[in-house]
């Protein structure tokens, strides 16, 4: 990467910074690959952040089947963990994981998991197990609450075989020919997944991150206390790809310990550890036997470490910095947090990040933990808390005892709670997956770059004012 004009003194941010297009040979925004290439296996440099409200099984698996990675958080329980990475093992590759259903249940209760969106459904079982049908979400819009599914079942099985797909290109023209938007796909009298049209359209287009076997990649973070290889075994036991080892201030010795005793053991996965945003942190934590650095202290959206502590650094010159020291020494850097748009995913590429880490952002869909709520004025939305916010924080250490507790609810640096709305357009984890990789495919060609590595050696970086920036938005209403 290089600046446009000289050299800058001040420490940059997204919104501070933008790229300028140069001569390209690439003809198709589609010829770009987006392969990180750190070693995880993922196949867009996309990773959901380690946090409750945010990375659960079923966006982890949503996310790899269409190559990104979800880092399932270190607050779950060790069996719950081990549940999760396996459970994201067993899911379909091709299709998707059904939203499953009694008859007896009402729509009230299907509309807490499932808002009414076209490309989405539920797949009806009967309390025997045996599939009854499935109904498109958008048909929820026009129900009572308190209808129950079962009555809403009507007219033939919408589901297509498994054996006589053999592309997802034949599986959307077999929808379209069928007048379908989302059906069940069934084998052996099974439903094995469901799928939308759109989502045949993107298995054309995404390559799903899998492992040797075949099965969905997931990763899993460890904090840095207690027995951290022993969690570390365990995870690797229950088959997950990469560890993530997690603490706020990354460059201290007790990090360093943790990804020693961790490289010890000898589990062959790849040890992502942070957070830093120097050199010196890069250099310490790679020296350990880190593979990949999590870079970011107080960019993210739920963190008040900045305003609490005055710490941290403005995240695009964090993520310069950190990728130069990660490239001396055999690492690679993943840009952690403060990512709104997708402009902020190609600048943190452009910085030299392998990955880009989302939390906040995808907390807002249909795959996150949480349950849908709707504000007054009617708009869904899902609640996310910061990982050392006083609720996280509770939730933690709750089982210490009340002085315990306290004195760790002194330190809590970041939001207990939030409201993020979802996008009415772009409901699901992979319609931002979609806007996100579209942008940065573009920002690829617009570089003349066709991977990763060369959009890091190839974009050209400006510096810009806020009126500048301002200029750069679209205007949904006249001036
Ligand atoms: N990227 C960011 O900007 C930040 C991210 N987070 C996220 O919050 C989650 C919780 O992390 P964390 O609070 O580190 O909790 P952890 O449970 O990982 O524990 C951190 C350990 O480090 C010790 N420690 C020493 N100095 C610090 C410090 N300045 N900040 C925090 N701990 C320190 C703590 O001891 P003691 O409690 O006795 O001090 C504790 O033993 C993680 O997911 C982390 O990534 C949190 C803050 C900033
Ligand atoms: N200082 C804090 N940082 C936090 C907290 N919870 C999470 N985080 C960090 O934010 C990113 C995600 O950023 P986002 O802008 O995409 O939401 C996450 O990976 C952590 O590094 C917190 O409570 N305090
Ligand atoms: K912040």
């Amino acid at each position: 990467m290089q600046f446009l004009t000289g050299t800058h003194n001040d420490d940059l941010t997204y919104s501070d910074v933008f790229l300028v297009p140069s001569r390209s040979d690439i003809r198709s925004r589609l010829d770009v690959s987006l392969a990180p290439e750190d070693g995880t296996g993922a196949t867009i440099p996309v990773v959901a952040a380690n946090m409750n409200s945010v990375t659960g099984p079923r966006l982890a698996a949503t996310l790899a089947r269409r190559g990104g990675l979800g880092v399932l958080p270190q607050d779950m329980h060790l069996q719950d963990l081990d549940a999760a990475i396996r459970w994201v093992k067993a899911q379909s590759v091709e299709y998707d994981t059904p939203f499953d259903f009694r008859p007896d249940a009402t729509v009230e209760e299907a509309l807490t998991v499932l808002p009414a969106v076209a490309g989405q459904g539920i797949v009806i079982h009967d309390h025997d197990g045996t599939f009854v049908g499935c109904i498109p979400a958008l048909r929820l819009a026009s129900a009572l609450p308190d209808a129950r599914l079962g009555d809403l079942l009507h007219g033939p099985l919408t589901s297509l075989s498994a054996d006589d797909i053999d592309s997802p290109r034949e599986a959307f023209d077999a929808m379209v020919a069928a007048d379908l938007d989302f059906a069940t796909i069934t084998q052996h009298g099974r439903v094995i997944g469901t799928l939308s049209r759109t989502g045949a359209l993107r298995s054309t287009i995404y390559e799903p991150a899998v492992d040797a076997h075949g099965r969905l990649r997931v990763a899993a973070a460890v904090g840095i206390n207690g027995d951290v290889a022993a969690k570390a075994t365990a995870l690797a036991a229950a088959g997950v790809d990469v560890l993530v080892l997690d603490t706020a201030h990354g460059h201290q010795d007790a990090m360093v310990a943790a990804i020693q005793s961790v490289r010890d053991a000898g589990l062959h996965l790849p040890i992502v550890a942070g957070n830093v945003v120097t050199a010196e942190g890069v250099r310490d934590l790679a020296e350990a036997g880190a593979n990949i650095i999590k870079v970011g202290v107080g960019p993210g959206a739920m963190c008040t470490t900045r305003m609490m502590t005055a710490v941290g650094r403005p995240q695009f010159s964090a993520v310069i910095e950190t990728a130069a020291a990660a490239t001396l020494h055999g690492a690679h850097v993943w840009a952690d947090g403060g990512v709104r748009y997708p402009r902020d995913v190609a600048l943190a590429l452009a910085a030299g990040a392998a990955s880009v880490m989302i939390g906040s952002w995808f907390a807002g869909t249909i795959e996150a933990p949480g349950v849908l709520k709707r504000d007054a004025g009617g708009r869904l939305y899902k609640e996310n808390y910061g990982m050392a916010s006083a609720k996280a924080v509770t939730d933690r250490f709750g089982r210490l005892g009340a002085y315990e507790l306290a004195r760790k609810q002194l330190f809590a640096e970041g939001i207990s709670s939030s409201m993020i709305y979802l996008d009415p357009l772009r409901p699901s984890v992979e319609d931002l997956l979609d806007m996100i990789t579209s942008g940065v495919r573009s920002s690829f060609t617009y570089a003349g770059a066709a991977s990763v590595e060369e959009f890091h050696d190839r974009a050209r970086v400006g510096i810009q004012s806020a009126a500048g920036y301002e200029e750069g938005k679209a205007l949904p209403v006249s001036w």
